[in-house]
């Protein structure tokens, strides 16, 4: 897993027994699994109008500050749920190896 990626889902881990009031990821634990979710689409409806923005304008700085924010909100939802971003790794390289696994047999068929 990225080091950025481990190390933020440690201090999601972590911030799930810290009080509400001491941090923003420990006040949307507190605050529950529909507030997490709320914010997710929140994020998805705010990445998909910055990447609309920016085909238009080409500047891509809304776009990448959009998805960082929405990647984080997925983040949280995954933590809360007692899940790992290593788990949604695995998935991406299973379904990596298995293409280039067909990739390769199409290959040799022709
Ligand atoms: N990566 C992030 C991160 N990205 C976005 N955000 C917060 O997510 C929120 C984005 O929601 P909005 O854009 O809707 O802004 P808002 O209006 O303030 O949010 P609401 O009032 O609607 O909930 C903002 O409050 C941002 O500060 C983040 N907050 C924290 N982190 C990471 O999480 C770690 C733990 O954070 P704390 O729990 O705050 O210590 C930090 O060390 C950071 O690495």
């Amino acid at each position: 897993m990225s080091d950025v990626l481990q190390r933020l889902a440690e201090v999601l881990e972590a911030r799930k027994s810290a009080a509400p009031d001491s941090s923003y990821v420990a006040s949307l634990h507190a605050k529950g699994l529909n507030k997490i979710l709320e914010k997710v689409g929140e994020e998805a409806t705010e990445t998909i109008l910055a990447a609309k923005d920016a085909e238009l304008s080409g500047d891509h700085t809304d776009l990448i500050y959009e998805t960082a924010d929405l990647w984080f909100h997925s983040l949280v939802m995954l933590s809360h749920l007692g899940e790992t971003p290593q788990s949604v790794l695995d998935e991406l390289a299973r379904r990596f190896d298995l293409s280039g696994l067909e990739e390769k047999a199409s290959r040799q068929k022709n």
